[in-house]
């Protein structure tokens, strides 16, 4: 969650060159409310380029030039500038989404730690889904509500617990998730027990650089083989 300090406490005012359609004026509102927060320059979805030197807070901004390129299906305009007055106040408040790279490292320490974890404001991501899937196979038991972006951990106490019986060969298809593979082939040579893992992904996944961590731990005693 981020804090922003102000966000409008005036209406913009927009000057259009006059043969600029009333649909047209709401889209770019709509891209300088975001855009001009975040960066100095930027392409919107509607094709407006927005130049200007506007900060988030107390927004300074001088006059902004939007040069209009409609690349829609709508008849071009024939306006080429707009001119919107400057904004002096923003407030509000910015929701962000989990981190894709805390979700997963969260998952797996959770996973790892002893008793119930919950993990609030998860990432809906490919990643973290191929993380969730991954720890269900390793005999975790996990809650996982999309929808409520929350999900309920038995942690293990430091053994998998497909690692407990006899020994089983697992499979772990992990996509294109770095943060699912890397973490999880430490996690599976440290808690994997008995069991013997195979982990793999898409083939963009094994052009990925992975060498250096198998041999690093393969100098710290682990039994671990890189196949391609
Ligand atoms: C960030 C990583 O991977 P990805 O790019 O798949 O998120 C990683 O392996 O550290």
């Amino acid at each position: 969650m981020a804090q922003v300090s102000k966000i409008y406490s005036e209406t913009q005012k927009t000057r259009v060159l006059p043969n600029v359609p009333e649909t047209q004026i709401s889209k770019s509102l709509h891209s300088v409310s975001f855009g001009s927060t975040l960066k100095t320059s930027f392409a919107p979805s509607c094709g407006l380029v927005l130049k200007s030197n506007c900060k988030l807070g107390a927004v300074k901004v001088g006059s902004l030039k939007v040069s209009a390129s409609m690349a829609t299906s709508e008849k071009p305009s024939r306006a080429s500038e707009i001119v919107l007055q400057p904004i002096n106040d923003i407030s509000g408040t910015v929701k962000l989404p989990g981190s894709k790279s805390l979700s997963n490292r969260i998952l797996l320490l959770a996973a790892l730690s002893e008793g119930t974890n919950v993990v609030h404001n998860l990432l809906n991501s490919d990643d973290v889904h191929h993380m969730l899937i991954a720890l269900g196979k390793l005999g975790l038991h996990v809650t996982h509500d999309s929808e409520k972006k929350l999900a309920i951990v038995e942690g293990c106490g430091g053994r998998f617990p497909v690692g407990k019986g006899d020994g089983q060969e697992i499979e772990l298809f992990l996509g294109n998730a770095g943060t699912a593979m890397r973490p999880l082939i430490t996690a599976v040579n440290a808690a994997g027990g008995n069991s013997s893992y195979i982990l793999d992904g898409v083939p963009r996944m094994r052009e990925r650089p992975i060498g250096d961590l198998v041999t690093g731990l393969k100098q710290l005693g682990a039994d671990v083989e890189l196949l391609e």
